[in-house]
């Protein structure tokens, strides 16, 4: 399992693969595909829970998925996401993810935002919570960002990502997820740090990639320009069950070798003592 030291030190050896997760099947096949690091996102309001952000997702949904996904795949680094309105002061955010640490076996914590969290940030780091921050769209501010729209677009807001990730990295997160901004700045703030950049819609020049589990099986039913689905599992479990469908209403299914039998003597005994009753 990767660690968090690790994961720091893997910046500009190779690029580092993650994706979300959250029960014990995609825990289960994440980790026999050998991805390097599964992220518990908040992002289950939408995938899993059927909300339409991830404001409603609690800390107690965390938890419950956070320890699905570990007892699926007990070998892999796990981040959680703290969700939204979890860590806006330094207490509530140790009570969080210490909540977090210690009931799903955690390897670390992921929190939106820069420079006004790093107070929250300083109070983990101290209390030996790995860290890893999430920069540009952050969807935990779809209220205040007007939508889930491209961030870093003018001068200004790249200059102040530029120095979230630089203030982030100097403050000892184990790596940054860059969401939602043009590939050049990715490039820039990747060139820029010392703790790795993970994308997701920010282009290739970055230190690793990651997607959400359901975008990048096919089994979502729209897709973020970002995503590509890298399998049809959507249309492979319609089709499953349009099968075994057809096959109860034609009874082709269950056949012999799919049911348990009696032996002859046995059924007799069983006719013959309701007969002489
Ligand atoms: N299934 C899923 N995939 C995700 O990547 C994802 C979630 N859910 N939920 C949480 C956030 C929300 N995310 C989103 C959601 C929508 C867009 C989107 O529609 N973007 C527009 C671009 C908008 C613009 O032009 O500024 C697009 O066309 O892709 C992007 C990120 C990313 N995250
Ligand atoms: C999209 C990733 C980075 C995330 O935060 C989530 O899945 O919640
Ligand atoms: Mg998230």
């Amino acid at each position: 399992m990767l660690t968090a030291p690790q994961l720091r030190s893997l910046k500009g050896t190779r690029p580092i693969t993650w994706i979300t997760a959250y029960d014990v099947v995609q825990a289960q096949v994440a980790e026999e595909a050998a991805i390097d690091v599964i992220l518990v996102g908040d992002s289950l309001g939408m995938t899993t829970l059927g909300y339409e952000s991830t404001i409603p997702v609690t800390l107690d949904d965390m938890l419950r998925h956070a320890a699905m996904v570990r007892r699926g795949a007990p070998h892999t680094m796990m981040i959680v996401d703290l969700p939204y309105l979890t860590y806006y002061n330094k207490d509530i955010a140790l009570a969080s993810a210490g909540r977090i640490m210690q009931q799903t076996l955690a390897n670390g914590v992921k929190l939106e935002g820069g420079q006004a969290i790093l107070p929250v940030v300083d109070a983990l780091i101290q209390e030996k919570i790995p860290v890893i921050g999430h920069l540009g769209l952050t969807p935990q501010s779809v209220h205040t960002m007007g939508g889930y729209k491209v961030q870093a677009k003018s001068s200004s807001a790249i200059e102040e990502l530029v120095q979230d990730a630089q203030a982030l990295s100097e403050h000892g997160v184990s790596a940054i997820v860059l969401e939602g901004i043009p590939d050049r700045v990715a490039a820039y703030v990747t060139a820029h740090i010392e703790a790795p950049t993970i994308g997701i819609g920010a282009g290739p020049d970055v230190d690793g990639q990651v997607l959400v589990f359901h975008d990048c099986l096919g089994l979502s039913s729209s897709l973020p320009k970002f995503a590509r689905p890298f399998a049809d599992i959507r249309h492979a479990m319609i089709a499953g069950l349009q099968s075994y469908r057809d096959s109860v209403i034609n009874r082709t299914f269950p056949q012999d070798a799919e049911s348990y039998h009696l032996p002859d003597s046995e059924w007799e005994k069983f006719i013959q003592a309701r007969e002489n009753s």
